[in-house]
């Protein structure tokens, strides 16, 4: 960390398949690696490695209940306090934590929060300094996740459609999308929106400086 400033915190929330890593990577790309840090909220899912398989296939990851955010919370503060955090990873296709494999994060002067209910959690959402919703129409979002979970997650069409509908689309329309109402900034088009990750990579430049 360059100073002893408390860091900004910037959280980039959305719907899943919105473009939230889409734009973290594009903020990322134009910021010092040394200046900046990401916690995704994905890798705070809860531990399962005690349950079986066939047990964590039943786990409703669309439930704010399914995220460890003290955890979460702990890491930013610790961050906050210039001391260095062991995230965890995350796996997808096993549905739990990787088991003893962590990043070590050292204090950064920018850190990213990146998920789709950091705004749902009160506790969370009062650590962030800028609160953004990446806002993509739900036809996209679904059709991108197809993809996604298909190429990257070890998932079927049918797996990620029944998921969707079961559980991934209520949970959107109860637990994300009422919470835009506490961004202050709505990102249409996500990634592509040059406009707006040249306004937050602005914010960035200055609190650098
Ligand atoms: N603006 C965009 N146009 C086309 N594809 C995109 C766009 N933004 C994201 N994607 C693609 O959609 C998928 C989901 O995007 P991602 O950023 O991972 O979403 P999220 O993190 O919100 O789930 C990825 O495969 C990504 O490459
Ligand atoms: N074992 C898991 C854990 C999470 N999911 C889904 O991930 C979505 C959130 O991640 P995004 O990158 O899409 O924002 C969430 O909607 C969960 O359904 C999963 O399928 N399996």
């Amino acid at each position: 960390m360059k100073n002893k400033k408390r860091p900004l915190i910037i959280g980039i929330t959305g719907g899943t398949g919105s473009g939230k890593s889409t734009v973290c990577k594009a903020i990322i790309e134009n910021i010092p690696e040394e200046n900046i840090a990401t916690l995704e909220q994905d890798a705070y899912y809860k531990d399962q490695t005690h349950l079986t398989f066939e047990d964590r296939l039943k786990t409703n990851y669309d439930h704010p209940l399914s995220f460890d955010n003290k955890l979460l919370i702990k890491h930013i503060e610790d961050l906050c306090e210039g001391k260095a955090i062991e995230k965890p990873i995350y796996d997808y296709e096993l549905h739990t934590r990787k088991d003893n494999e962590i990043v070590n994060i050292a204090p950064k002067d920018i850190i990213i929060v990146e998920g789709i209910m950091i705004l749902e959690d009160e506790d969370l959402r009062d650590k962030l300094d800028i609160k953004i919703y990446v806002d993509t129409e739900d036809d996209i979002r679904i059709l991108r996740r197809i993809q996604r979970d298909i190429k990257e997650r070890g998932r079927t069409v049918d797996s990620v459609i029944e998921q969707y509908l079961a559980t991934v689309k209520p949970a959107h329309d109860q637990f994300i999308e009422p919470y835009k109402k506490y961004a202050d900034i709505i990102m249409p088009e996500g990634g592509q929106n040059e406009v707006a990750i040249d306004i937050v990579i602005s914010k960035i430049r200055t609190q650098l400086d």
